[in-house]
């Protein structure tokens, strides 16, 4: 089942306090940038990869994709101010190439290295059907709705879950959903909110807890020792 992915990787890791692009940093000696790449390149499925970078670091990218041996890459856009700006100028050069309103796109975060394939066979199978697909994991933890230190309301927990990416959605939908934020001025911390805007049901896939997004320190360390405990299986 073929889909095309976006790749925002045009982030600052200002959280991971690095001095530069968190994508960059090495993860048990590859570069977080080039595992999540690589996930893609050996998925059979994925048809092509199109990545939201920032331009100055688009030569560095370039070679980083000749060094690893990663070939899918068919656009690489200017990625913008706030994250959904880079996924839109990722739809939009997907567009711009051809790309059908019914093809399946999914929108991935590059700084998540470690999600599986069965999650993006089931997404995409989930979006042909239905539209809209999201990665998403049972909260383990109760969560408290907080106002100015003190709690407001506590939900019921078997409704909460956490959502990650990849979010697959069928290319027009999302670029409806894009286009209509954009003249609203809206701004979402995911591309499911965009598409809920529209009244359009997003279905939730399963994921695994181990997805995380390398956001600061403590993801790194954990993402080392997720990579030694498999290195061990293997
Ligand atoms: N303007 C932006 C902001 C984020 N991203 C990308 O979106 C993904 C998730 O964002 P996040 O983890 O918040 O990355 P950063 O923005 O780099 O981190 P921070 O918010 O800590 O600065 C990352 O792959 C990041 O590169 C992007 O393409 N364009
Ligand atoms: C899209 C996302 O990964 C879902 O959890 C998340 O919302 C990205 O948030 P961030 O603000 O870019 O960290």
């Amino acid at each position: 089942m073929d889909y095309t992915v976006m790749l925002p990787a045009a982030g600052s890791g200002r959280r991971m306090g690095a001095g530069e692009n968190k994508l960059f940093l090495p993860l048990a000696g590859k570069p977080i940038l080039v595992r999540t790449l690589s996930v893609f390149q050996n998925d059979p499925d994925c048809a092509g990869i199109i990545l939201a970078v920032r331009p100055d670091e688009r030569e560095r990218i370039r070679e980083m994709l000749a060094a690893h041996g990663i070939t899918k890459v068919t656009a690489m856009p200017a990625g913008g101010g706030e994250r959904q700006d880079s996924v839109r100028a990722c739809v939009r050069a997907f567009m711009e190439a051809g790309g059908k309103d019914d093809s399946v796109i999914m929108v991935h975060d590059a700084a998540r290295p470690f999600l599986s394939r069965r999650v993006i066979r089931e997404l995409a199978e989930t979006v042909r059907e239905h539209g809209a697909a999201i990665a998403a994991v049972p909260s383990k933890d109760t969560v408290k709705q907080v106002a100015d230190g003190i709690v407001e309301s506590t939900p019921d927990r078997s409704t909460v879950w956490l959502v990650q990416t990849p979010q697959a959605f069928r290319a027009g939908l999302l670029a409806e959903a894009e286009e209509k934020a954009l003249e609203e001025g809206f701004i979402g911390t995911d591309e499911s909110m965009l598409v809920e805007r529209l009244g359009h049901p997003v279905r939730v896939v399963g994921s695994t807890y181990d997805n995380l997004k390398m956001t600061t320190k403590v993801d790194l360390a954990i993402g080392e020792a997720l990579l030694k405990r498999q290195e061990e299986m293997e």
